[in-house]
């Protein structure tokens, strides 16, 4: 479980020439590791986590997610590496109305392809292991009591942690988030990155967390500050 970023340039059009977003950016995050990812507005964190989601392709530079370098996929195999071994918690939870809590944990279990294949038998037995697995990460956020709930009946904050839930299901090796707070007040914000980075460490995940909150930084194994798309250490 781990990510690295190998001098990571990326840049986008920007009228007749390009704009340089991330410029030559090396980043090592180990299993169980939280780096927190600070900087001014328009200096390149989110460019940062859209190249190691591997959403966006790098000019120049590696992007190695457990192991492997992204650079030799092809679309389809990027798909599927971000389904099973990258979770993403953006800053809207983004949940489907018409499921409860537990049905949208369960559902992402389901994408990665768990036990695919094999009869209706082994089938069942999936999706049964998949609402264990749901259920239990529903319990880890603090929402078992909650499970048979949709979107609407549960607070700003409860949403957010179904969709933490939502992002660990699968075990990923990395974790991606940005700025998952900020439709929370502060205490809330608090108990949501406290969580995320007890989850982020239990479970050996590589993360990478976007934020302008400076009382986020404590929960931090340590701080990267971008700026001008370069890093340095805070
Ligand atoms: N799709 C795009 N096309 C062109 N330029 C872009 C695109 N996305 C971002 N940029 C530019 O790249 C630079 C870095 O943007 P980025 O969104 O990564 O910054 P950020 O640090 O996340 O900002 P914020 O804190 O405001 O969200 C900015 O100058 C931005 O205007």
């Amino acid at each position: 479980m781990s990510l690295l970023l190998d001098d990571v340039t990326l840049t986008y059009p920007d009228g007749d020439g390009r704009l340089t977003a991330l410029d030559g950016v090396g980043l090592k995050v180990a299993g169980g590791d939280l780096v927190a990812v600070v900087g001014p507005s328009g200096s390149g964190k989110s460019s940062l986590l859209a190249v190691a989601a591997t959403l966006v392709t790098p000019d120049r530079g590696r992007v190695v997610v457990d192991g492997v370098d992204t650079g030799t996929l092809d679309r389809a195999g990027k798909a599927t590496l971000r389904r099973e071994r990258i979770g993403i918690v953006f800053q809207q939870p983004n949940l489907l109305p018409a499921l409860t809590a537990v049905e949208q944990v369960q559902v992402m279990a389901h994408l990665a392809g768990r036990g695919r294949g094999g009869g209706r038998g082994r089938a069942r037995a999936a999706g049964d292991a998949a609402r264990r697995r749901a259920m239990e990460l529903l319990d880890a956020v603090g929402l078992a009591a909650e499970a048979g709930r949709r979107p609407h009946q549960l607070s700003g904050g409860q949403r957010q942690r179904v969709n933490i839930a939502r992002a660990l299901v699968n075990e990923p090796g990395v974790l991606l988030v940005d700025e998952p707070t900020s439709a929370l007040d502060r205490e809330r914000g608090e108990a949501v990155v406290g969580l995320l980075a007890r989850l982020a460490r239990e479970r050996g995940a590589a993360t990478l967390l976007v934020t302008h909150d400076p009382t986020h930084l404590g929960h931090a194994t340590r701080t990267v500050t971008v700026r001008d798309g370069r890093l340095t250490a805070a």
